[in-house]
C-alpha cells in the first residue's frame, strides 16, 4: 500500500518567521504518530500543510500519493483541529449528521454518536457545551466517515482525566481498525502510552523521529536511586563529585541521581568506598527525554 503522507524537505515562512524548516517524514499505513514540540514549534503549521489548508513555501507535501486537497475531497482524512467554529444554534445530532452527509464515505449519525460515546449529548445545543464536551463533539466530526487518516491537533486539551481516558480508548479502537492517526499533544504521557512513533519539532525543525523508547534512549539519561547508611562508612559529600551526574538529590538516607552514564557513576560510587543498598537504575520518562533533546537543540543552535 502507498505511503499515507509524506513531507519532503518542507518549509513554511511567514515573513521573517520560519514556522517550519526543511521537514521530511513519512507516515505509514496503520501507524499512530504523536507530534510533540514546545509552543510555537511548528506543529499546527505542519498539520495545516498536511491538510492543504496552507501551502508550503518550499518542498512538497503529499497525501496518499496526491495532493492534500484531493485526499480531503475524497474523504480519506478525518480532522479535529484545535479551534474553529462549531455551527451555533444546532444540536450535536444535527451537526454530526451534517458532517456524516457531506463525508463521501459518511457513517450513520447514530453510529458516530455511539462510537464517540456522546449519545447523551445528542440533543444538546452545540453552543452550550463545556470545553471538554466540545472536544468530544469535534472528535465525532473527525470520525463521521470511513477515513483512512485521522489528524487531531491537541485533541484532549480541556478534557478532565476521565474524559481523556475515554477519548484514548475510543481512539485506540480507531487505530485497531487500521486507520493511521497523527495527533499533536503537549501531554507527553499520552504520546508515550498511545503512539507507535513520536515526531519532535523544535523551532520549526524536526529534531527526533522514532519510537518513544528510542527517543528516551537517545536522551541517554538514567535515574539511579539507592540508600546510604552512615554506619556503612564512606563520605556522602563525595556524591557531589561523581562523574556524569546531571542532578543529585539526597533526602535522609535516600540518594537519587540523574546521570548520562550510569556505569561510570556507579563505578565511582564504589571506588569512593560507599556501600549503596537497594540500588535501582531506570530509564527516564519521555517528558525528561523531551526536555533533554529540546535543550540540546537550543544549545546546538547557539553554537
Ligand atoms: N499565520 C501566521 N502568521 C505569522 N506567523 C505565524 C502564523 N502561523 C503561525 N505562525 C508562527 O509560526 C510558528 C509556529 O507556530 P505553530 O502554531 O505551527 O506552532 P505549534 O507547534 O502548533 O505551537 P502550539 O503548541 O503553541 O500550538 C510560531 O512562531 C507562530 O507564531
Amino acid at each position: 500500500m502507498h505511503e499515507v503522507a509524506a513531507f519532503r524537505n518542507v518549509s513554511k515562512h511567514f515573513g521573517a518567521v520560519k514556522a517550519v524548516s526543511g521537514s521530511s517524514f513519512t507516515l505509514h499505513p496503520g501507524e499512530t504518530v504523536a507530534f510533540l514540540g514546545p509552543n510555537g514549534a511548528g506543529k499546527s503549521t505542519s498539520i495545516d500543510m498536511l491538510l492543504g489548508l496552507k501551502d508550503p513555501s518550499e518542498g512538497q507535501v503529499t497525501l496518499f500519493g496526491g495532493t492534500p486537497r484531493q485526499a480531503i475531497m475524497d474523504g480519506r482524512v478525518g480532522v479535529m483541529l484545535q479551534s474553529g467554529g462549531l455551527l451555533p444554534e444546532v444540536t450535536v445530532r444535527e451537526l454530526v449528521g451534517f458532517s456524516c452527509k457531506v463525508h463521501p464515505r459518511g457513517y450513520a449519525v447514530d453510529d458516530v454518536l455511539k462510537t464517540a460515546q456522546i449519545q447523551d449529548l445528542a440533543d444538546r445545543r452545540v453552543d452550550r457545551l463545556s470545553g471538554g464536551q466540545e472536544q468530544r463533539v469535534r472528535f465525532a466530526l473527525a470520525t463521521s466517515g470511513d477515513s483512512d487518516l485521522i489528524v487531531l491537533d491537541e485533541p484532549t486539551t480541556g478534557m478532565d482525566v476521565n474524559a481523556r481516558q475515554a477519548f484514548w480508548s475510543v481512539m485506540k479502537a480507531q487505530a485497531d481498525a487500521g486507520r493511521t492517526i497523527l495527533f499533536a499533544t503537549h501531554y507527553l504521557e499520552e504520546a508515550d502510552a498511545i503512539a507507535d512513533r513520536v515526531l519532535v519539532m523544535h523551532k520549526g525543525r524536526l529534531i527526533a523521529d522514532g519510537t518513544a523508547a528510542e527517543i528516551k534512549a537517545r536522551a541517554g539519561q538514567r535515574r539511579i536511586s539507592f540508600d546510604l547508611h552512615p554506619q556503612d562508612g564512606g563520605d556522602a559529600s563525595l556524591l557531589n563529585a561523581l562523574p556524569a551526574i546531571t542532578a543529585l538529590d539526597v533526602s535522609g538516607s535516600t540518594v537519587r541521581i540523574s546521570t548520562s552514564d550510569a556505569d561510570a557513576t556507579m563505578a565511582a560510587v564504589y571506588r569512593a568506598g560507599l556501600y549503596p543498598r537497594g540500588l535501582e537504575v531506570t530509564g527516564v520518562g519521555l517528558e525528561q527525554a523531551f526536555i533533554t533533546i529540546t535543550a540540546e537543540a537550543t544549545a546546538a543552535e547557539g553554537n
